[in-house]
């Protein structure tokens, strides 16, 4: 399955911060978004992600093919890791959970409650989420903050395990991954001039 996204026009706050954003990423393809602090990144993978919807244009496949990854990583604290990896399971009726602890380590952490997990720990576990979504198309918003190098390391093994087996991947980073990817750089996608849009109903912003 590829992702093809066109004539794209994403807006938060209603301001619109990209326009006419038009790509495509293979299967088995991932592709690095880059741009300055505040260019639109964040929302443009929301939009993808169908957290917000789009001003204008299209997004292919849609939100239920997607697994988004962000800071805030919808993880449980009161629920220790593996209960966090089951509960994601359960919903998105994803494999057992051994093969996302094994892939970031967390199995000597199992049964720790994730409200002690140190900020790097929690980044693994949001990062594990994703192997139990069995969804093709990842959307990571600066997937390796808070990440040490062997972490980093981890992430990069799982995302080219998910290429290898026809996933894609649009990765918003600062940093470089290790990945063999495509890099878009968003900020011709700038408005010429200013465009507020007061009247645009940007639903769960
Ligand atoms: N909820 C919101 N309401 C209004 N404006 C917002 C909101 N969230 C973000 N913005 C603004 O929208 C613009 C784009 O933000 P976004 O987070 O998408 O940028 P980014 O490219 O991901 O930045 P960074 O590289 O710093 O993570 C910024 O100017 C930001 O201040």
């Amino acid at each position: 399955m590829d992702l093809k996204v066109s004539d794209l026009s994403v807006a938060r706050g209603g301001r619109t911060l990209l326009e006419t954003v038009g790509f495509r990423v293979a299967a088995g393809r991932a592709l690095a978004l880059r741009g300055p602090n505040g260019i639109g990144k964040t929302s443009l993978l929301r939009v993808l992600a169908g957290l917000q919807p789009p001003r204008t244009g299209r997004v292919d496949p849609g939100p239920d093919a997607i697994a988004y990854a962000a800071h805030a990583d919808g993880i449980k604290p009161s629920l220790t890791v593996a209960e966090n990896l089951r509960f994601w399971a359960r919903v998105f009726g994803g494999p057992d959970i051994s093969t996302a602890l094994e892939a970031y380590a967390l199995a000597p952490l199992a049964s720790r409650p994730a409200a002690y997990l140190s900020a790097g720990q929690k980044r693994r576990l949001g990062l594990a989420r994703l192997l139990v979504t069995n969804r093709p198309v990842w959307v990571l918003d600066e997937p390796t903050v808070s990440l040490d190098r062997d972490a980093v390391a981890l992430f990069a093994e799982s995302v080219r395990q998910h290429l290898s087996q026809g996933g894609l991947a649009v990765i918003a980073t600062h940093v470089d991954l290790g990945l063999d990817a495509e890099t878009l750089d968003i900020t011709p996608f700038r408005p010429a001039r200013p465009r507020i849009d007061p009247g645009f109903d940007e639903a769960f912003a």
